[in-house]
């Protein structure tokens, strides 16, 4: 099986695939030089599955992720991984930071060290890549002075460390989803799961109140939502939402049903585990709601068995019309 993963090597979405490569035996890693191209990649069958960044706890959601998650074929995440992220700035040996004229990163780490790079390197150029490894290998072949990215990248690229622990804001976590193409497996419910959707609806008021409540009134928690445009034209949008939950468990799979019949189109991009924050961190988990009285698994089954029994009374045929 070949994965396919943000690269090129000395990524954090390296280091979040690592994490979890035990649960994918045999499986090659492969690098893409984006996101998208490694979205491509798994379409185009040159992978089986892609591990992506879709969110940050600093800069919210990576766009090319969210927009490539509702092209077509469709594509379905199977597993999120939750990855503690910490940046450092570096440099060809012996550059200090006064030689250091251009500086590169993904757009996610300049967000994340903005305000230590106008401290202290105010008159650097800041330029964008695809990735923080792809900034380091800029740094290698001499094409920018600096790279903020994972201290991991040194060996890669032989570089060394200016500066570690730039990121202005302490404790932030990344998320990246493993995605595959939407004819493979399904995970299996595990009881801590999570369901991710994208939908578009009418243009009326209460149209996105009503895509809410279908949620809200099976006690289906809400943990993220996101609009992107939907490009067809301005004004137009994709709903992205993940909730907790599994498609196969009674509150989801109504909630998705109801918005099958209400949505102009809706798109399932899967049902899997939901990660908490590795141990050691100092990072916390994101939060969970308290399952809602009268909305548990067990009480959805119990309502659907009562259902069942009474469907189940034997019938009679209705009366026919009364003649003469
Ligand atoms: O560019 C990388 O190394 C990535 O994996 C994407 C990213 C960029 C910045 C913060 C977290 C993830």
């Amino acid at each position: 099986m070949r994965i396919a993963f943000l690269g090129p090597h000395g990524t954090f979405c390296e280091q979040a695939l690592g994490s979890v490569l035990d649960d994918f035996p045999g499986a090659r890693t492969e690098p893409a030089a984006s996101t998208t191209a490694a979205l491509d990649a798994l379409r185009a069958g040159d992978a089986e599955l892609a591990c992506v960044p879709i969110e940050s706890s600093v800069e919210g959601a990576v766009p090319a992720t969210m927009d490539g998650l509702v092209e077509t074929p469709p594509v379905v995440v199977i597993r999120e991984i939750l990855l503690p992220v910490r940046f450092g700035v570096l440099v060809r040996p012996g550059t200090t930071a006064a030689d250091v004229a251009t500086v590169a990163s993904h757009p996610h780490g300049e967000a994340q060290t903005r305000r230590w790079l106008a401290a202290h390197l105010p008159h650097a150029e800041v330029r964008m890549t695809p990735s923080t490894a792809a900034a380091a290998a800029a740094v290698a072949d001499g094409q920018v002075d600096a790279a903020v990215c994972a201290p991991v990248a040194a060996r890669h690229y032989g570089l060394e460390m200016l500066a570690d622990g730039v990121h202005d804001t302490g404790d932030a976590v990344t998320r990246f989803v493993v995605v595959a193409r939407a004819d493979s497996t399904l995970p299996a419910p595990t009881g801590t799961d999570r369901t991710s959707i994208a939908a578009t609806t009418v243009n009326e008021p209460g149209a996105l109140l009503a895509i809410l409540t279908e949620f809200a009134i099976r006690g289906v928690d809400l943990t993220r939502i996101e609009s992107r445009p939907s490009k067809a034209r301005l004004g137009t949008y994709w709903f992205f939402l993940d909730g907790a939950g599994h498609v196969a468990e009674a509150a989801m799979g109504e909630a998705l049903a109801a918005l099958h019949r209400r949505c102009t189109d809706l798109r399932f991009l899967g049902s899997y585990p939901r990660a908490t924050v590795p141990p050691g961190s100092t990072a916390p988990s994101p939060p969970v709601a308290p399952p809602v009285p009268g909305q548990t698994p067990a009480d959805h089954a119990a309502a659907a068995e009562w259902l069942h029994a009474l469907r189940s009374l034997p019938s009679r045929a209705a009366a026919g019309p009364v003649v003469g």
